[in-house]
């Protein structure tokens, strides 16, 4: 992240623990805090977050975070899309009051060697494909959440496995703050918001609208089945509708699990599913998903 000298968000953005902390603290006692967390390059995903924060709590806090324990050793820690000022911009029109925004020496000091591991979520289709990401993603958002001190905190159900996770460690390790799942934003064409959309050629991105197109197939095998249908047919019809667009690369899985807690699950009866797929689109991975039945 460039450094931040002298902007007209200096107020707004604050860079340490300590200097974030005595603006938390100045805040009026009581007060309820809306907080979302981020990797910033927002999006009207992002936003939609923010907006629902900005409605239900007197006070939201932004952070703004590329969390370098997330990312496996040939992902894109390193091009990861930063925009500071431009993200600052938008948060600061939407209202919010404060953006956490630590440099990685900030958030994790030199010898940093305590961690955060949902295991049980190592098990998903997500966890599988990203060792250790949940693992970075646990550890930060703890981190995150002890430094905020949020009332309520906003996640996207773009992200379901990761719902899941923050979720279960609220609930694991008694942090007491209240964790609001949003739906996922999408472009008209109905592919998911997401920032890595920035890494699509012009080209990948005309196609890109297939993943969602997948999804909904699937789902309508089990619309079709009267609101049963085994597990394999689902994945069938979505990876039919997938091979059929050449630039889809490679599928990395497509997964029918528990709406509730993203593990596997033998068969979709009324009580629904969520279908989960992560495919690369030439280079780009993209990920996305739908909830069929009871909703979450
Ligand atoms: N399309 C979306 N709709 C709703 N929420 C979203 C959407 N995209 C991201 N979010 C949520 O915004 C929060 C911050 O996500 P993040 O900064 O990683 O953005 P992202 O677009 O998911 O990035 P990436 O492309 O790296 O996955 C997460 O809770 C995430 O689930
Ligand atoms: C929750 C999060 C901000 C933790 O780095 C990240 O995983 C994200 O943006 O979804
Ligand atoms: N939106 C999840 C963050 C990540 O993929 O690293």
């Amino acid at each position: 992240m460039s450094a931040m000298a002298s902007s007209r968000f200096d107020v707004l953005i604050q860079r340490s623990v300590k200097a974030f902390r005595s603006k938390r603290l100045a805040l009026p006692p009581n007060s309820s805090v809306g907080f979302v967390p981020t990797m910033g390059a927002l999006h009207e995903g992002h936003l939609s977050l923010v907006k629902e924060a900005k409605a239900k709590n007197d006070i939201v806090i932004s952070s703004i975070f590329v969390n370098p324990t997330q990312f496996g050793p040939n992902e894109d820690l390193d091009r990861y899309p930063q925009q500071l000022q431009e993200d600052a911009s938008m948060l600061e029109d939407l209202g919010v009051d404060l953006i956490f925004a630590p440099d990685r020496d900030e958030m994790y000091l030199e010898n940093h060697t305590t961690f955060v591991t949902p295991e049980v979520f190592e098990m998903t289709a997500e966890g599988k494909a990203r060792p250790g990401f949940f693992t970075g993603v646990a550890t930060v958002v703890t981190k995150l959440f002890n430094v905020v001190q949020p009332t309520n905190a906003y996640f996207g159900q773009k992200d379901a496995v990761q719902c899941c996770v923050i979720k279960r460690i609220v609930k694991d390790l008694n942090i007491p703050t209240n964790v609001v799942i949003m739906p996922t934003v999408r472009e008209s064409d109905g592919l998911a918001m997401s920032s890595r959309n920035a890494y699509l050629t012009v080209e990948e991105r005309s196609v890109a609208p297939v993943v969602f197109k997948s999804l909904l197939a699937g789902e309508q095998v089990w619309l079709d089945g009267g609101r049963v249908a085994n597990k394999e047919q689902i994945v069938a019809e979505v990876e039919k509708v997938l091979k059929e667009e050449p630039m889809m690369t490679e599928i990395e899985y497509v997964s029918v699990d528990s709406n509730i807690n993203m593990l596997p699950i033998d068969s979709v009866d009324a009580d629904g599913c969520c279908l989960s797929l992560a495919v690369k689109c030439g280079e780009v991975r993209l990920i996305d998903n739908i909830v069929f039945g009871v909703a979450r």
